[in-house]
């Protein structure tokens, strides 16, 4: 025990107050920083059981809001902090509120006023509590290092402008505080009232079921009914606490009415407990030194016992400060600095941009497509696969393409030859791809626009009018090499209808188209069901083996009944909307059948009257029709469908191979390789220095605060490491402090006879 002291001695003194300064930032700091919990010792009981008195006599000044209608309303956390006395030190003791920094009070009894004033301003006047700490630090030569948290005292019946649930929110107040493992628990009970049933040690016991740090402390001795005392519980015999009961002796309300001053009051206290009969014999549990004593010990005998985790953990939070700090960068003054970092952002920039294309980057997504990867699959999964499913026939009726042809012959008839009509319908057919294709441009352009925004580097994070900078430049560099994508894309096409090849390789020969027209003829006729064939029949297996029908529309020769009415609107409508020919007026066989032709009503064949005729004709009327198909013509139809068809396919397989390529050429690998040449050009510039590394307002101050932040963690853990080995030599010495004459520690025969140990201050305050 007496070694653990002296040890002890040497932790507190180098320990608490470095955890009392991290406790103040800490304290300061949201986040995961704030929820380190380091050791400190809070105050609880019942309202007006001497919580305050305790603190106050622990100090040795009067400082502490008190009167008959006067409690603690907001948790005030006390910083006691060891000044050692020097010859240059006056040994003035001060008080320095955390929310008025670098004020110190001199005078206690304006530190007690702006307690109070700080309570009303967040608590109201009329006894309404609030949970927001007061932190106030108190340097004195006459006190130990330690931490205490005054709380609100356990109250049943509201008063005031107290909530009706006030007794769940002060009991939530204290919990949230005594249950952290490394809070120890001072558990005040006036020993006026039923100690059985203390609200203190019920509360206590609740966050700390072992009793393993919890103090008890007996205030009110001196107004104990005649005849009874408190002697079983100071001995622990009514509610066994392990780190047992100090019994004391505070001012009573009339004392500080009269102003009776706390030296007096421990003067008091200690012949209380010489001249009791009961007590004189328990000195080491009663009295106010000996509580300073006890609390001291124990705290640090629980810091000693938490270092080791309170290290791990901040030295985690370290690495998390550090990595902010890593955010927050350095601070870069002179010119040529300025001029190095803007270089190494935009090489990093780049760097970035380039092994996300590539797919190289250090971070390999696994849940979804990433950088290059999604403009593959644009390629691949989208470009290629609509293209893929175009049917070029699908709008194409029987009827459009025999218009075509009939229209292509002009006043001829056709002998046979579907060559003219299918090069104007396979160009037609080739323009419709021009879309697909820019919208895929469209997409690998947004693509690469969502990647150099992604690429922005923790350093740039903090310079908003570089980050903007590099953004505009990007994106504008990027539309630039759109263009020319764009172009290439719309020459792809274009050299696609300028000249058809109809010696491709891969082209249907016309004398194959026709002897499959005639095959598919054929087979169409043998089929009786089939009257019509519906225009697109996919899901069919054709020739193409790519699901598409060749034959869209066979004309049904049998019976020509149906009227204009019946045609597939289209292919009405389409014929004045196609653009692909003049409407002949001569078919290659005319039609007496009046259903062929659109006949305006009203329109009487005028030159009736004005020649008179033996055969008069009818006159035309102003849209025709193709009059009914020949069998040849049905063939030309459907040997047009096929060679559309196998052309299309040409040239798709084209257009998919080379658009992709075009825009990697034009768009993509340019930004690669020289996006950094272009930011180099427009941002590298002396005078746009000072402008582009212009930092956010806050950074600055958050980078400060890390900081400091970082500091303190440092200081803190590397005072531990000196402590722990301390800790190791001194068990080391163990032996030379044992007296060799009684076989007790040294320590025991210093703390009992000399006042040199600085844990007895306190009570020699003067
Ligand atoms: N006689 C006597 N009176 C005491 C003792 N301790 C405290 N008192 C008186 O009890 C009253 C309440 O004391 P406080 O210290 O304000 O009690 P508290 O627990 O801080 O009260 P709240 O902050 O309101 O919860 C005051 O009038 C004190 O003077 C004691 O040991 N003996």
């Amino acid at each position: 025990m007496g070694e653990d002291i002296r040890a002890n001695v040497t932790i507190g003194a180098s320990v608490i107050p470095v955890i009392n300064k991290l406790q103040d930032i800490l304290a300061t700091v949201g986040g995961e920083l704030s929820k380190i919990s380091l050791p400190q010792v809070v105050v609880v009981g019942s309202q007006s059981s001497g919580k305050s008195s305790v603190l106050e006599a622990l100090v040795g000044r009067d400082f502490l809001p008190r009167g008959c209608d006067i409690c603690t309303r907001r948790p005030l956390v006390l910083m006691l902090e060891n000044r050692a006395r020097t010859p240059e030190d006056d040994g003035r003791e001060w008080g320095e509120f955390r929310h008025l920094p670098g004020r110190r009070f001199h005078d206690f009894s304006k530190i007690r006023k702006e307690i109070q004033a700080e309570t009303e301003k967040e608590a109201g006047f009329n006894k309404g509590v609030s949970d927001k700490h007061i932190r106030l630090k108190i340097s004195s030569p006459n006190v130990l290092n330690m931490t205490l948290v005054d709380l609100p005292g356990i109250t049943k019946v509201p008063v005031g402008d107290q909530p009706s649930d006030i007794e769940a929110r002060i009991r939530r107040m204290i919990m949230s505080h005594i249950t952290q493992e490394n809070c120890i628990i001072l558990a005040v009970s006036p020993a006026n009232s039923d100690l059985a049933t203390s609200d203190a040690l019920q509360i206590a016991k609740e966050a700390d079921p072992t009793g393993s740090r919890t103090i008890g402390v007996i205030t009110k001795l001196d107004i104990m009914d005649r005849g009874t005392n408190a002697c079983n519980f100071l001995l622990g015999k009514v509610v066994p606490l392990r780190l047992g009961y100090v019994g004391v002796v505070n001012r009573s309300q009339e004392d500080i009415n009269k102003e009776r001053g706390i030296q007096e009051a421990l003067a008091y206290e200690e012949q209380f407990f010489r001249d009791h009969p009961v007590y004189n014999g328990l000195s080491d549990r009663c009295g106010i030194p000996q509580l300073a004593k006890k609390l001291n010990q124990i705290l640090e005998q629980h810091i000693r016992t938490a270092l080791p985790s309170l290290k791990a953990e901040l030295n985690s939070y370290m690495a998390l400060v550090a990595r902010d700090l890593k955010v927050y960068g350095e601070v870069v003054q002179s010119e040529a600095e300025q001029g190095m970092m803007l270089l190494n952002i935009i090489k990093r920039y780049c760097e970035d941009f380039s092994a996300m294309v590539d797919g190289k980057g250090q971070e390999i997504l696994t849940s979804q497509l990433y950088g290059g990867a999604r403009i593959h699959y644009i390629f691949q999964s989208i470009f290629v696969k609509t293209l893929e499913d175009i049917d070029p026939c699908e709008d194409l009726t029987g009827e459009d393409i025999q218009i075509a042809i009939q229209n292509a012959t002009g006043p001829r008839s056709a002998i046979f030859g579907p060559e003219v009509p299918f090069e104007v319908l396979v160009r037609r057919q080739i323009s419709q791809l021009l879309d697909p294709c820019l919208q895929c441009l469209q997409f690998v352009y947004d693509e690469l626009i969502k990647m150099s925004r992604t690429c922005e580097s923790t350093d740039l994070q903090r310079f908003p009018f570089l980050q903007k900078h590099l953004k505009e430049v990007a994106g504008k560099f990027l539309r630039d090499a759109v263009r020319p994508a764009e172009r290439m894309i719309e020459n792809l096409i274009e050299m696609e209808m300028g000249y058809i090849n109809s010696s491709h390789p891969q082209f249907i020969s016309g004398s194959k188209a026709v002897e499959l027209a005639m095959h598919q003829i054929k087979s169409s006729q043998e089929n009786k069901d089939v009257e019509r064939v519906p225009t697109t029949e996919k899901g069919q297996k054709s020739w193409t083996g790519r699901g598409r029908s060749v034959v869209n529309s066979v004309p049904n020769h049998g019976n020509h009944s149906h009227s204009n009415n019946d045609r597939p609107k289209s292919a009405g409508s389409s014929s004045s909307a196609r653009t692909w020919g003049i409407p002949s007026i001569f078919g290659s066989k005319a039609s007496s059948d009046e259903s062929q032709l659109d006949k305006s009503p009203g329109e009487t064949p005028h030159d009736v009257q004005r020649t008179p005729a033996t055969v008069q004709l009818m006159e035309p009327p102003s849209i025709l029709r193709p009059p009914e198909i020949t069998e040849n013509e049905t063939v030309e139809m459907v040997a047009t469908k096929i060679l559309l068809q196998s052309y299309f396919d040409v040239v798709r397989k084209n257009i998919e191979d080379l658009v992709p390529k075009a825009i990697m050429h034009f768009l993509v690998n340019p930004a690669k390789t020289s996006l950094h040449n272009t930011f180099i050009q427009k941002l590298y510039r002396q005078d746009l220095f000072e402008v582009l590394l212009q930092e956010q307002d806050e950074v600055a101050a958050k980078r400060k605060r890390a900081r400091e932040m970082f500091l303190v963690l440092q200081q803190t853990v590397q005072t531990i490491d000196e402590v722990e080995s301390d800790m190791v030599s001194q068990s080391e010495n163990a032996s030379s402090t044992v007296d060799i004459n009684t076989g007790l520690p040294r320590i025991l025969e210093i703390s009992s006879g000399s006042t040199q140990l600085p844990m007895v201050y306190i009570s020699t305050v003067t």
